[in-house]
């Protein structure tokens, strides 16, 4: 596997360090999975917060380069690749705080799309914008990139060189599946990446639940659901066939699953996805604007 040292070598425009504006949920996945996988050191991360507890949690886990101020890390490692890992809300008060920006930015925010991105950093309307900033990219993750298993997308502005796209690619390939999505499409794809282990963990704690009922310790119920799971998505990613086949090949005629497929349709269980998808698509438009 390429290390962010190994792709940087040769190259003077980028350095092997990557800086997290904002030390979260989801920065601390994506670093996770990534310094596991020994595409990263420790020491090649930066790590900006709010707060001196977040700050201790990196502390704790041997991080070494944390602050809160945004500007000074910035001014520190002047060529390191940037992300930005504020929720989108909390986005206009970061970008008061960097602007200029100099250093190539990686967006994690869901709902933000490159032009916007582009046209709030500079801190131009789009009437007056100039094109100042460094190259941009998108890249949305989810929470499961902590082990090596996540499923994220990414797309860059034009200007973006093949350098960087090959560091951001790589990063996010050490922590799981990456796929390139225009940006039309993208913020659809990230709620399908980025919100599924939500809406996946909700069912599995429901199932969980059902076999609680039926007399099945907690910890042996939700350790088979999930491992059932698991091992259903691996079918549908390595057999490549249709899920309602699949499906089909559960449930036995007059038998226990095609039961329970009544029951989950009575009560409007595919819909409920659908309509899950479709309000995080239309939130994500929302937080497009500035909020
Ligand atoms: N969570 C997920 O599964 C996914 C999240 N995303 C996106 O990732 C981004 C981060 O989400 P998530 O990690 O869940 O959010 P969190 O709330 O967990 O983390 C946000 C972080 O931003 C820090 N922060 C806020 N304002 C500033 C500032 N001005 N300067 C420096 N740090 C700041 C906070 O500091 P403090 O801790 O001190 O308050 C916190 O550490 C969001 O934009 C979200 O849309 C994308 C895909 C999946
Ligand atoms: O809920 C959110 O807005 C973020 C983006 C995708 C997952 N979490």
């Amino acid at each position: 596997m390429e290390t962010l040292s190994k792709i940087c070598e040769s190259e003077e425009s980028i350095e092997p360090m990557l800086i997290f504006l904002g030390g979260g949920n989801m920065a601390t996945a994506l670093v996770d999975g990534a310094v596991k996988k020994g595409f990263v050191q420790k020491e090649q991360i930066a790590v900006t917060a709010r707060s001196e507890v977040t700050l201790n949690k990196w502390r704790n886990k041997g991080y070494m380069h944390l602050s809160m101020n945004n500007r000074e890390v910035l001014k520190k490692f002047p060529k390191a690749l940037v992300f930005i890992a504020v929720k989108p809300q909390a986005r206009l008060e970061l970008f008061d705080q960097i602007r200029p920006l100099t250093q190539v930015c990686i967006s994690l925010m869901a709902g933000v799309n490159l032009k916007v991105l582009d046209q709030e950093l500079s801190g131009c309307d789009s009437s007056s914008h100039q094109p100042e900033n460094p190259p941009l990219l998108r890249l949305h993750p989810n929470i499961a990139s902590s082990i090596g298993a996540g499923a994220s997308i990414i797309s860059a502005q034009p200007s973006v060189s093949p350098i960087v796209l090959r560091v951001v690619r790589s990063f996010a390939e050490c922590t799981g599946l990456c796929l390139p999505v225009d940006e039309e499409t993208f913020d659809a794809a990230g709620t399908l990446a980025g919100c599924t282990p939500a809406w996946a963990f909700t069912m599995i704690e429901g199932l969980s639940d059902g076999g609680v009922l039926s007399g099945v310790p907690r910890y042996l119920s939700t350790q088979l659901v999930a491992q059932a799971v698991m091992g259903a998505a691996k079918l549908v990613l390595e057999s490549g066939e249709h899920p309602g086949a699949l499906k089909d090949k559960v449930c036995s005629p007059g038998g226990t699953t095609i039961a329970g497929i009544q029951q989950l349709e009575a009560r409007g269980v595919r819909s409920g996805f659908i309509e899950a998808v479709r309000a995080a698509n239309e939130r994500a438009k929302a937080m497009t604007k500035k909020e």
